[in-house]
């Protein structure tokens, strides 16, 4: 298991003349972070974004709220901006009090808001402001009146850095818009000029593989006039909130770096990674937020929660090639009373099986996975019924409920309402795997003395060789994996608990017809 670190690892960059002439006093270990944007409801974006943007870079979030939004995931249907007056008097009484060491400027929504953040900056002249020329959501809603345009070029020239996507970079300078990196470029080049401040030009919205983000300043700040850090797109929808979250995650590590270059550094893989593990959040049905604090969760490689199932299943495994059962089984000497009652349990246990797997089809978190166990839980009321038809119906056993068997499908119902997709696909596991590995090591036992025909087993045994049984059983161990991996520490503990308890009932299963036929 990766280790965790509670920051986002620092990418060690040659310092720039940036850091140099840093302005003194801007270095904190914890830089206290002021937000000043809109609310957004859902998480994502907006304050609610940059909190944990802050958070996440090991800052002090606060945040001064300008406009109060009614979004999700999948669009903006109101906006409401309450007086100006109101903004000024939140954050006059946060600078009357707090040193602030950087400020993000978020969305702004009208005129007034931005005379009134203007009339502060001037006055307090916080250390490092980032500005987020805010004007639309990802939904492409917008977040800024067409009237405060004019107040909002207004406002750059008080920036150290401004963030603009690349319509934002063609609204403030009047132009169209870019489509081609190189012409991005040139723009943020006389952004930079008109403003006296440093542009970060972000490749979000450029068609292609490619996610570059550059900082540009004509002024000399940087190491040189256009830095440009290349990146690849990551294949997502969740990008609600990617503007606000690197914008105050640049305020927050410049706060104490003091170099816009090794900011960027620093936040470009991080956001790139909260991009990447957005999935596992699983909010909204439309643009999806970004994963804040992805570098804080243990990462599980691909296979490797499989791998510790397997081992935590290994004893089990060997305990049952050890049963008298399973022994007398493959030597064909088995008394028949014994195989008879294993096969009455074995119809009943499928009965219950088949319940529990048509709830992990209604637990499961994609229409994949749902089929999946939806078929599982159909084919073994198929095999139940089959079991019954060909090999029940020659035998006379009572038909009664082992105590194995109802503890071990007791174990899955509990399994089931555990409220874990994750612990309950554990939990059916053993019933796969383990019946898969016993079957074809005593099929391919009976294979190779040569399939004796007149082994009283023999039809019995051929059955166990079947390869969509085993496909079956693959997939549900990348489930389990798949689900594992996804979960907390927590629950990944609860799983392990689950699924050791059914290998247990396996060995046990096996072992009852010695005992209770
Ligand atoms: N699919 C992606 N893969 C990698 N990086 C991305 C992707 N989408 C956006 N980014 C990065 O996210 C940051 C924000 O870029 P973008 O151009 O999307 O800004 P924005 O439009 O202001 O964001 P928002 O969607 O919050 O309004 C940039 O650093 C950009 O490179
Ligand atoms: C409040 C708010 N600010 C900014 C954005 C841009 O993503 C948004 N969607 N909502």
């Amino acid at each position: 298991m990766s280790s965790t670190s509670v920051l986002p690892p620092e990418t060690e960059a040659a310092p720039s003349r940036a850091a140099a002439s840093a302005k003194a006093g801007t270095r904190r270990d914890v830089p206290r972070v002021l937000s000043i944007a809109g609310s957004d409801p859902s998480g994502g974006a907006g304050i609610q974004a940059d909190l944990k943007s802050i958070a996440a870079h090991g800052g002090y979030g606060m945040a001064a709220i300008t406009a109060l939004t009614v979004q999700n995931t999948q669009g903006v249907r109101a906006v409401h901006v309450p007086p100006a007056t109101f903004l000024a008097q939140q954050l006059d009484a946060i600078s009357d009090d707090i040193t602030i060491d950087a400020v993000k400027i978020g969305m702004l929504g009208d005129a007034e808001v931005i005379a009134a953040v203007r009339s502060w900056l001037e006055k307090v002249r916080p250390g490092v402001v980032v500005l987020d020329p805010v004007m639309a959501a990802t939904s492409g809603d917008r977040l800024l009146k067409e009237s405060a345009e004019a107040a909002l070029r207004g406002l750059l020239p008080l920036a150290d850095l401004i963030t603009p996507n690349l319509a934002e970079l063609a609204m403030l300078l009047d132009e169209p818009q870019a489509h081609a990196w190189p012409d991005a470029l040139e723009q943020g080049r006389r952004l930079a000029a008109a403003t006296g401040a440093t542009v970060l030009v972000k490749g979000g919205h450029l068609d292609g593989g490619a996610c570059p983000d550059a900082l540009v300043n004509t002024a000399g700040v940087l190491s040189q006039e256009v830095v440009v850090l290349p990146g690849d797109r990551i294949p997502t929808r969740n990008s609600h909130g990617t503007g606000c979250s690197l914008s105050s995650a640049m305020a927050t590590v410049q706060a104490r770096l003091g170099d816009w270059e090794a900011s960027l550094r620093t936040v470009k893989p991080w956001l790139a990674g909260a991009l990447q593990a957005s999935d596992q959040l699983e909010v909204g049905a439309g643009n999806g937020p970004i994963h804040h604090f992805h570098h804080l969760q243990p990462s599980l490689p691909a296979g490797k929660f499989a791998e510790i199932l397997r081992a935590e299943a290994g004893p089990d495994l060997a305990a049952i090639f050890g049963l008298d059962f399973i022994r007398s089984l493959a030597a064909g000497s088995l008394d028949e009373k014994q195989f008879a009652y294993y096969l009455a349990q074995d119809a009943i246990y499928l009965n219950g099986y088949s319940r529990v797997l048509a709830r992990a089809s209604a637990m499961a978190p994609t229409e994949t996975e749902q089929l999946f166990w939806a078929r599982s839980a159909q084919q073994c009321l198929e095999v139940e019924s089959e079991l019954h038809r060909s090999w029940l119906s020659t035998r006379t056993v009572e038909p009664c409920l082992g105590p194995v068997t109802k503890s071990y499908v007791d174990h899955l119902l509990a399994a089931s309402a555990s409220g874990s997709y994750a612990v309950l696909v554990a939990a059916v596991l053993p019933c796969f795997w383990l019946y898969a590995e016993v079957g074809s090591t005593l099929h391919g036992e009976f294979l190779t003395a040569g399939a004796p025909a007149d082994h009283p087993y023999a039809a019995w045994l051929r059955t166990y060789a079947d390869e969509d049984f085993a496909a079956a059983t693959r997939r549900a161990m990348a489930t389990a994996d798949e689900a594992g991996r996804r979960g907390s520490e927590n629950e990944r503990a609860a799983m392990v608990l689950a699924f050791r308890q059914s290998c247990r009932f396996e060995v046990d299963f096996f072992d009852a017809p010695r005992l209770h036929a």
